[in-house]
C-alpha cells in the first residue's frame, strides 16, 4: 500500500484577507470527494498547475471530519496488528500542530487526542468482545527532535543531556536509546501527561507563527493486547514536523535562525529520500538527519498517512509549490502492510487496565522502547545473510500480497539468544535471565574490543551493527552502553562544531543584509575552517572581497571627481579634512551605511551570492552526495528586492558621545556579563551572544563597541533593543 497523502487547506486566520488567496481544492469527478489541489503558476497567473492527492480537505474542514476521514478508518488495523503512522508535513503556520493537537475545546481537538480516544474505546471493546480473556495496555513515548538532537519529552528538560539520546539501528529500524515509556491508562491519564510534555516542547514565536513548533515531535502510543500467553504489539505514531521557513521572510534572530537551519536543513533531506525512493535510488540519504532516520521512510511498516498542510495565501506561493511537489512525489511510496507478530508471554498476567483492574505489567522486553520496533520475524524465516527489510519500497504497479498474521511462541531463553541486546531501561529482570557465565576481565575487554571496532565499522559502512554475542554479562553490557555514550558524545561534539560554523555564517548573512560588507566577510573567513573545501562559501568570500574593492574604488573614484567638480568653482583646493573622508570599512562597519545601490550591486555581484541562500543558510553549506536531486527546491522567482535601508534612529553618531551612549557603552565594553544584563531590555541569553560576538572580535579589532550604530548591527541586538537600552538609561546619568 502506498502512503496515503492528504492536503489539507487552512482557512484565513486575523489580518490574512480571502482575496490573497490562491489555492483551492476541488474534485476530479462530480459527485467525488476532492482530491485535487490547484495553484496558478507563479511565472503566469493565467496558467495553473494541479496536484492530485488521496483526499484534499478545504478551508471548511472541521477536525472531527479529517479525524474521521483519515485516521478512525485505521484504527482496526492497529488492533489487527499493523502500525499506524500519520505525519503532518508543511510550512511554518500552516497548521501542523493544529491538525495533530488542536486546541482544548472538544471540537477543536487535534489528530492525537482522537486517535488516543479512538484507541481507549476500541481497546475496551475488545475487551468486551472477548469476554474479559483478551486485556488491552497502552503506553506512551514522547520526543523531540530539536536541532538535530533526540529529547524525551517525558522527562523535565533539565534532565536532558547536552547531546541528546543516541539514536541506534537495530534490525533495519532506527531505536532512541534510553527513551522512556509511560503506561497510560485512560484519556486523562493521557491528557495530564500530553499537556505536561507539550510544555517541554520547543516552540517559539516567529513572525510567520506566534507559536511556532522549533523541533518535530513524535508520539508514539504503544498498543499491547495480551490473550493468555500471548501478545500483539502494535504502535501508532503521530508526527508533527516543524515546518519550513523561509528566512527572508521569518526575520528570525540568531536563535531562530539556527533552529531553522536545522529545520530546513532535515526537510530538505525528507524531500531528498521522498525523490530517492520513488525514483528508486539504490541510496536513500535517510542518514542525513536524525529526523529523517527516525521518520525513515523505509523502516516502519504498516500504515503510513502523510497531512500536507497548506496556508492558501498568496504571501505562501513558493513555499507552498514546494511543498506540494515533494508530497505528490511522495504518493510513490509504498509501504509493506505487515501485522506485527504474536509473542508468547512466558507468565501470563491480568493486563485488563482498559477494563479497571490493576495493571501487572510483564517486565519489558528487549525492545520496549524501541521506535516502530515489531517483532522480528522468525529465525525460521530469515535467511542467513539477508538484509533488514525495508518497509517502503520503490513504488510499483503490482500490489504485494498482505502477509498473514503469523502466532510465534518463543520463549524468553529464545528471545534472548536472537541477537537482540537488551536496552537499558527494557532489561529483563536478572531472575528471567539464563545465568550469565563468568568472565575474565580479559575476556570483557576482548568483547568490549570487538564491539566498539563492529559499532565503528557499521558506522562507516551505514549499516545495521552486527548483533551482539547474545548472553553477555552485566558488566559487559555497562562497558559497552558507556563507549557507545562516549561514541555519541564525540558525534556531539562534531556537530557542535558544525553548529558554531552555522552561527558564523548566519551572523555574515546578517551583515551582509544590513550591508556590512566587511565585518560579512570576516564571519565568512571565520566559517571557512568549520567548513573546509565549500567551493560555494570560498566564491562567497572571493565575491565579497571583490566587492569591497569595488566599493572602495568607486569611493575613491567620487572622492576624485567632487574634488575636481570643486576646482574651478571656487578656485581653492577643496578644503574637506581627510579625517572626513570615507574609511575603509572595518570589521565593525557604522550601521547608518547606506546599502548599495541597485545599480552598484549589479556591477559587483556577478554571482548573485546572497540569493544563493534561498531561505535556508544549510543548504549551502551541505555537499550531499546526491546534489543532483534538488528538483524539488521551491521554484526560484526573484524579487530584486533591495537590501532593508537601516534607519538609525540614535542622533548622530559622529557628534561627541552623550553621557547616555557612554553608559551603554562602556556597559557593553566592559564585558561584564552582570553590567550588559543591566542595561534595559537585556537578558542572559542577549548579553551571552553580545559577548560571545565581542570575543569573536577580539583578535584583529580589539573587540569594542565605539557606537550605538555598531551596537545594533550586532547579530541579536537590532535597533529596537538598542533603543529600548538607551531609553532606560537615566537622563543625567
Ligand atoms: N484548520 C484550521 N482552522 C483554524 N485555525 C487554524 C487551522 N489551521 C491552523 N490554524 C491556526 O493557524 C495558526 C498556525 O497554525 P499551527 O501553529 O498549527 O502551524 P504549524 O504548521 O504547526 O506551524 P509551525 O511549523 O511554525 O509550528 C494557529 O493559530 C492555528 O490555530
Amino acid at each position: 500500500m502506498s502512503v496515503r497523502v492528504v492536503a489539507r487547506i487552512r482557512p484565513t486566520l486575523g489580518k490574512e484577507l480571502e482575496k490573497d488567496t490562491i489555492v483551492r481544492a476541488e474534485a476530479s469527478e462530480d459527485g467525488k470527494p476532492m482530491n485535487i489541489v490547484r495553484i496558478p503558476n507563479p511565472r503566469n497567473e493565467a496558467e495553473e498547475f494541479s496536484f492530485a492527492f488521496n483526499g484534499v480537505y478545504d478551508q471548511s474542514t472541521s477536525q472531527e471530519e479529517l479525524f474521521t476521514n483519515e485516521v478512525s478508518p485505521h484504527l482496526k488495523a492497529l488492533f489487527q496488528g499493523l502500525d499506524v503512522t500519520i505525519f503532518a508535513y508543511g510550512v511554518t503556520g500552516t497548521g501542523k500542530t493544529h491538525t495533530m493537537r488542536g486546541g482544548l475545546k472538544l471540537s477543536e481537538r487535534g489528530v492525537i487526542p482522537r486517535l488516543l480516544s479512538g484507541i481507549y474505546r476500541r481497546g475496551r471493546k475488545v475487551v468486551k468482545d472477548s469476554g474479559g480473556e483478551t486485556s488491552v495496555s497502552v503506553s506512551l513515548s514522547y520526543y523531540e527532535i530539536y536541532n538535530d538532537k533526540v529529547f524525551d519529552l517525558l522527562e523535565s528538560p533539565d534532565k536532558r543531556l547536552p547531546a541528546g539520546l543516541p539514536l541506534r539501528e537495530k534490525d533495519g529500524k532506527t531505536i532512541v536509546v534510553g527513551l522512556s515509556e509511560r503506561e497510560c491508562n485512560d484519556l486523562k491519564d493521557f491528557e495530564g501527561l500530553y499537556i505536561e510534555a507539550n510544555n517541554n516542547r520547543s516552540t517559539a514565536g516567529t513572525k510567520l507563527n506566534a507559536q511556532s513548533s522549533r523541533s518535530h515531535a513524535i508520539l508514539m502510543v504503544k498498543v499491547i493486547q495480551t490473550t493468555g500467553d500471548e501478545s500483539r504489539i502494535s504502535t501508532a505514531s503521530a508526527i508533527d514536523l516543524a515546518g519550513s521557513e523561509d528566512n527572508r521572510r521569518t526575520e528570525n534572530g540568531k536563535e531562530r535562525m539556527v533552529e531553522s537551519a536545522s529545520i530546513n536543513k532535515s526537510l530538505f533531506v525528507l524531500s531528498q529520500c521522498i525523490d530517492a525512493i520513488s525514483r528508486g535510488d539504490k541510496r536513500v540519504p535517510y542518514r542525513e538527519s536524525k529526523m529523517t532516520r527516525i521518520l525513515s521512510l523505509g523502516q516502519n511498516s504498516g500504515i503510513t498517512i502523510m497531512v500536507l498542510n497548506l496556508a492558501p495565501l498568496r504571501s505562501y506561493h513558493l513555499d507552498t509549490l514546494s511543498s506540494l511537489n515533494v508530497s505528490s512525489r511522495a504518493k510513490r511510496i509504498e509501504v509493506r502492510e505487515i501485522e506485527n507478530e504474536v509473542v508468547f508471554k512466558q507468565h501470563p498476567k491480568s493486563m485488563s487496565s482498559l477494563s479497571g483492574s490493576t495493571i501487572n505489567r510483564q517486565p519489558l522486553r528487549p525492545l520496549a522502547n524501541a521506535h516502530n520496533t515489531n517483532i522480528a520475524p522468525a529465525a525460521a524465516t530469515t535467511k542467513a545473510g539477508d538484509k533488514p527489510m525495508k518497509a517502503f519500497s520503490v513504488y510499483s504497479d503490482r500490489t504485494k500480497p498482505t502477509k498473514p498474521a503469523t502466532t510465534v511462541t518463543r520463549t524468553n531463553s529464545k528471545r534472548l539468544s536472537d541477537g537482540a541486546r537488551p536496552s537499558r531501561t527494557a532489561r529483563p529482570a536478572l531472575s528471567s535471565r539464563a545465568p550469565a557465565p563468568e568472565l575474565s576481565t580479559a575476556k570483557i575487554e576482548e568483547m568490549v574490543e570487538r564491539k566498539v571496532s563492529e559499532i565503528l565499522a557499521s558506522r562507516a559502512a551505514q549499516t545495521a551493527p552486527a548483533p551482539i554475542p547474545a548472553a553477555v554479562s552485566d558488566e559487559v553490557q555497562r562497558r559497552l552502553d558507556a563507549l557507545e555514550r562516549k561514541i555519541e558524545e564525540s558525534n556531539g561534539a562534531a556537530e557542535d562544531a558544525r553548529n558554531e560554523g552555522l552561527r558564523f555564517l548566519l551572523m555574515a548573512k546578517q551583515h551582509k543584509e544590513h550591508g556590512q560588507d566587511s565585518s560579512a566577510l570576516k564571519m565568512y573567513e571565520m566559517a571557512l575552517p568549520y567548513f573546509p573545501g565549500q567551493v560555494k562559501l570560498e566564491r562567497k568570500i572571493e565575491a565579497l572581497r571583490a566587492r569591497i574593492r569595488a566599493k572602495k574604488e568607486e569611493e575613491q573614484h567620487h572622492l576624485m571627481a567632487q574634488k575636481h567638480q570643486s576646482l574651478p568653482t571656487s578656485g581653492h583646493l577643496a578644503t574637506r579634512p581627510i579625517q572626513q573622508l570615507p574609511t575603509p570599512a572595518p570589521s565593525f562597519e557604522a550601521v547608518s551605511e547606506a546599502p548599495a545601490s541597485k545599480k552598484r550591486k549589479m556591477k559587483v555581484r556577478p554571482d548573485n551570492d546572497d540569493d544563493d541562500f534561498s531561505g535556508s543558510i544549510v543548504a549551502d553549506e551541505d555537499s550531499y552526495d546526491d546534489d543532483d536531486n534538488l528538483s524539488h527546491k521551491p521554484l526560484k522567482v526573484r524579487k530584486s528586492k533591495a537590501p532593508k535601508p537601516f534607519v538609525f534612529t540614535f542622533g548622530d553618531e559622529a557628534a561627541a558621545l552623550t553621557p547616555r551612549k557612554r553608559f551603554i557603552l562602556d556597559a557593553v565594553n566592559s564585558r561584564d556579563i552582570g553590567q550588559i544584563k543591566g542595561l534595559n531590555g537585556i537578558g542572559a541569553k542577549k548579553a551571552r551572544d553580545l559577548l560571545e560576538f565581542l570575543d569573536l572580535q577580539a583578535e584583529e579589532e580589539g573587540g569594542r563597541i565605539e557606537s550605538l550604530g555598531q551596537l545594533v548591527g550586532v547579530p541579536g541586538m537590532g535597533g529596537k533593543t538598542v533603543e529600548r537600552m538607551y531609553e532606560g538609561v537615566a537622563v543625567g546619568v
